[in-house]
């Protein structure tokens, strides 16, 4: 792809890497004023914002040292738009470019500057994250918590506190105050214990990224400078995945960036909101488009999924939201026979044996990889591996829960991690044969941690002297990988040891806090381990740690924003979907997401023995409508 590294003047600018882009989606790259961009699955919303990065920074729109700040919810969704970046500009500007996730950029603030908290709300700085769920709320608030002053409430007052909804109504649901709540509510004062107990009473101050959240905008809303150094900072801001915002992610961004000057593009689809169970706003568009003057733009494309595929889309679309506009598939169908169809199987033991043979076939007809499949399930992804997998190992094409934990860390987090996928790109300089195209990823991240800019020649060449030698010397200590988790340990620490964990921490805060880089080194040195046992080369045990000749099997909610040629659910049942009636919009987007990842086909697979499809009939009633075909298999 050519990578612009001189300036280019506006009207002069091209879309990078891609022949076109629509009008509406050329008028938002170009912009000067703030966008809500709500369009469906696959209509470039990820690409329209790396083209807008291309276009800002390669015209000096936003000009230097000014920076963009992307949002994103998820590690590799926010790793996969600063890859898009990189390819589409020089060093020199997407240097200029921080794609975070939201949690990371909230935490970044506390981080470093959370001791500028007031007393009563300031954490420790060796604080810790937590991930409190509704049974250590039942505990704090009926055996805790204690009773409140006759001021505020009665025991009884305190037990109606719902537990489900303690979180979000009163932990966390509005902004806090400065001094504590002066008449609090029996909610509120509870609230206040919560927060207290987690500050200030244990060795170390635990916290909930909610909580991260609260504080952060608490942070920005009583220290101006701060939050004018980030207004200054950053001339763009985008936002993915806008309509999973939270109330807490909005109210920071609103501290931070209303009424400024910076310019916001937010991105996102209604139809894929699956996160209200996780607090995401009931239309965080319409609060952004009053609060912002943002300026609706939909998209009409779907560069994704073949025509076929788009139709019945949208007969789903049209459930969650009668006013869905069908979107125009720019992609040609390349399969023969169903695009859609629902299998269904005797037992789950014949369903994993045909699976992995369908697979394997499709692999050969169609010249694919492992990768371009995706095994979805709704939840429990290491119930349906265990009878997933022995099938396909059988069939030679290894499966592998993404969702699974590694050490502390689940495996799909841990390779979106900045540490893991730099020791990574080392080894696999230092150890595989043919490994050019690694160098300029190592000397470019290595370049970012020292802090050399691009235009300081004498520096990069100290630099380049430096890994050279130390790939050279790495590879003659380990000559194989390691056969212990202990040994792979010692490689990891010697890596660390060449990067400077200094600097990792520098660059990456989250890593000097709460002993988060201890449990990523201890996860890589795990895996790595576990990807050795083979007994094959270095080059086989990178592939084995990266995944790259495994089919990865996730939920449903780990493949947002994700594509695949083909999509396999398994467990279209009520099993799996016991929940549905509780909320049937958030289940039926779920569904819709599950759907949408595909580009050529989506197999959905049914077995009696995992339930029945009564409490589901109407998604089977929306496949049936759109023509979607239910086979035998026995
Ligand atoms: N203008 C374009 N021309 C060709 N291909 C494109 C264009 N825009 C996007 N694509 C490709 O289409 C696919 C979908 O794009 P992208 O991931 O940006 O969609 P999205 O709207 O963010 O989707 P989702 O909401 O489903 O995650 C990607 O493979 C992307 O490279």
């Amino acid at each position: 792809m050519a990578v612009l590294s001189r300036r280019a003047r506006p009207d002069d600018w091209k879309p990078v890497g891609v022949d076109a882009l629509e009008a509406n989606a050329l008028k938002v790259v170009r912009s000067t004023d703030n966008r809500s961009v709500i369009a469906g699955p696959g209509a470039g919303k990820t690409e329209l914002l790396a083209q807008r990065a291309a276009y800002l920074l390669q015209t000096g729109t936003a000009p230097a040292p000014r920076r963009i700040l992307a949002i994103s919810f998820k590690r590799d969704a926010a790793t996969n738009l600063a890859a898009r970046v990189r390819q589409r500009c020089h060093r020199h500007h997407a240097g200029r470019f921080d794609s975070l996730t939201f949690d990371a950029f909230a935490k970044g603030l506390i981080d470093r500057l959370g001791q500028a908290l007031p007393d009563r709300w300031r954490p420790r700085p060796d604080y810790e994250v937590i991930f409190p769920n509704d049974r250590d709320y039942r505990e704090f608030l009926y055996r805790q918590v204690g009773t409140p002053p006759a001021s505020v409430g009665t025991y009884a007052d305190l037990q109606g506190i719902a537990v489900k909804t303690f979180e979000r109504r009163d932990l966390v649901g509005s902004p806090l105050p400065l001094d504590g709540w002066s008449t609090p509510t029996v909610g509120q004062w509870a609230a206040d214990r919560f927060w207290q107990t987690s500050l200030h009473e244990g060795k170390r101050s635990v916290l909930s990224f909610p909580m991260i959240g609260r504080l952060a905008e608490l942070l920005l809303r009583v220290n101006p400078m701060a939050r004018d150094a980030l207004r200054l900072t950053y001339s763009h801001l985008f936002m993915d995945e806008f309509q999973d915002t939270t109330q807490i992610q909005y109210d920071l961004l609103r501290t931070i960036f209303f009424g400024t000057e910076t310019t916001i593009t937010a991105v996102g689809d209604n139809k894929q909101q699956i996160m209200r169970w996780a607090m995401a706003m009931d239309d965080p568009f319409v609060a952004f488009d009053a609060d912002f003057a943002g300026k609706r733009t939909p998209l009409y494309n779907n560069y994704r999924s073949s025509p076929e595929l788009v139709r019945i889309q949208h007969i789903l679309a049209q459930a969650i939201d009668a006013r869905a506009v069908e979107p125009i598939s720019k992609t040609a169908v390349t399969i023969a026979g169903d695009s859609c169809a629902i299998w269904d199987f005797s037992t789950p033991e014949v369903e994993a044996a045909r699976l992995a043979a369908f697979v394997a076939s499709e692999m050969k007809t169609h010249a694919l990889g492992p990768r371009d499949f995706v095994m979805l399930v709704r939840q429990k992804a290491a119930d349906y591996a265990a009878v997933l997998e022995p099938a396909f190992n059988a069939a030679g094409i290894p499966l592998r829960n993404e969702a699974g934990a590694v050490g502390a860390v689940v495996l799909q987090e841990l390779l979106a991690e900045e540490v893991s996928e730099l020791a990574v790109v080392i080894l696999r300089l230092a150890m595989t044969k043919r490994a050019g195209r690694y160098w300029t990823e190592c000397q470019e991240a290595l370049a970012t941690l020292h802090g050399i800019t691009p235009d300081d020649e004498a520096a990069e060449s100290r630099l380049a002297h430096e890994l050279d030698a130390y790939t050279l010397k790495l590879c003659k200590a380990h000559p194989s990988p390691p056969k212990s988790k202990a040994a792979a340990r010692i490689i990891i620490d010697d890596i660390m040891a060449f990067v400077g964990k200094d600097r990792l921490i520098a660059v990456h805060p989250a890593y000097g806090q709460g002993g988060w880089l201890e449990k990523v080194l201890d996860a890589a040195a795990v895996h790595l381990s576990s990807c050795s046992d083979s007994g094959g080369d270095w080059s086989m045990a990178l592939d084995a740690y990266e995944g790259v000749h495994a089919i990865p099997l996730m939920t449903i909610h780990k493949s947002k924003g994700l594509e695949y040629h083909s999509v396999i659910f398994v467990g279209l049942d009520d099993g799996a979907w016991w929940s549905f009636a509780n909320d049937q919009i958030e289940a039926t987007a779920g569904f819709f997401v599950a759907f949408t990842r595909a580009k050529q086909r989506v197999v959905f697979t049914y077995c009696a023995r995992r339930g029945a499809r009564t409490k589901i009939a109407t998604l089977y009633s929306l496949l049936e409508k759109a023509g979607v075909r239910t086979i035998s298999v026995t």
